[in-house]
């Protein structure tokens, strides 16, 4: 289904990912929610190369110095962007309690595809990479905005200058009240709406305001 026809139920979205056409399977998250679901591992490396190029053309003229990404799958975008940025180090927020995080700088979350509360986590080892450095942080998809928001909170702790925020989709338009002002720093490479719950195994684009 194209975004511009009239609104009815449908099983996948097809959307325009600067140039590369991809068909996400609609994936329900809770009763009444279903989302466009986008697994960027499972897209194989040219997809991952088409989109760190496109990425990275995006943010060239800010300068980017360094690459932030959130796991889990923020990684593979962060390797991309970085390699088409021809910088060589990024640094990784991390999901996961690994023993030598332990004294890392935390910060709590919720996204739409995981249970309960994560926190990501900033390795202390990485301050001096950061500090007073021009960076972008990246993700696969920013829905909630959850993740992008703890990112930055950590990013700043860390003294650093956040020029830009980027994704290959955005997921609805919830990100746009978490983030506030630091909403325009956004660049996504295609946009996607969230589906509502239209009787039994019927989903429907939700209509959205475009701000
Ligand atoms: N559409 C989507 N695909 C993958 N992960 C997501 N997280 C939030 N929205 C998503």
């Amino acid at each position: 289904m194209k975004q511009n026809e009239p609104l009815r139920a449908v099983t996948s979205w097809e959307v325009d990912v600067a140039g590369y056409p991809l068909s996400l399977p609609i994936t329900p998250v809770s009763p009444d929610r279903a989302i466009a679901l986008m697994m960027i591992t499972d897209l194989g490396v040219s997809f991952g190369d088409h989109i760190g190029a496109a990425l990275a053309e995006r943010f060239r003229p800010l300068k980017p110095e360094l690459v932030i990404g959130t796991a889990t799958l923020g990684i593979p975008v962060a390797i991309e962007v970085t390699r088409h940025l021809g910088l060589d180090k990024y640094v990784i927020l991390q999901k996961s309690p690994k023993k030598h995080l332990a004294d890392a700088l935390t910060y709590s979350l919720s996204s739409v595809t995981s249970h309960g509360t994560q926190e990501l986590r900033l390795d202390k080892a990485a301050l001096p990479m950061l500090m007073r450095r021009r960076v972008i942080v990246v993700d696969d998809v920013i829905a909630t905005g959850s993740s992008l928001l703890a990112s930055l909170v950590l990013a700043r702790q860390a003294s650093a200058e956040v020029v830009g925020l980027g994704a290959v989709l955005t997921d609805g338009e919830a990100w746009r009240s978490t983030l506030g002002k630091d909403a325009a720093l956004v660049q996504a490479l295609a946009h996607i709406p969230q589906f509502r719950n239209a009787g039994p195994g019927r989903w429907e684009p939700i209509a959205e305001s475009g701000a």
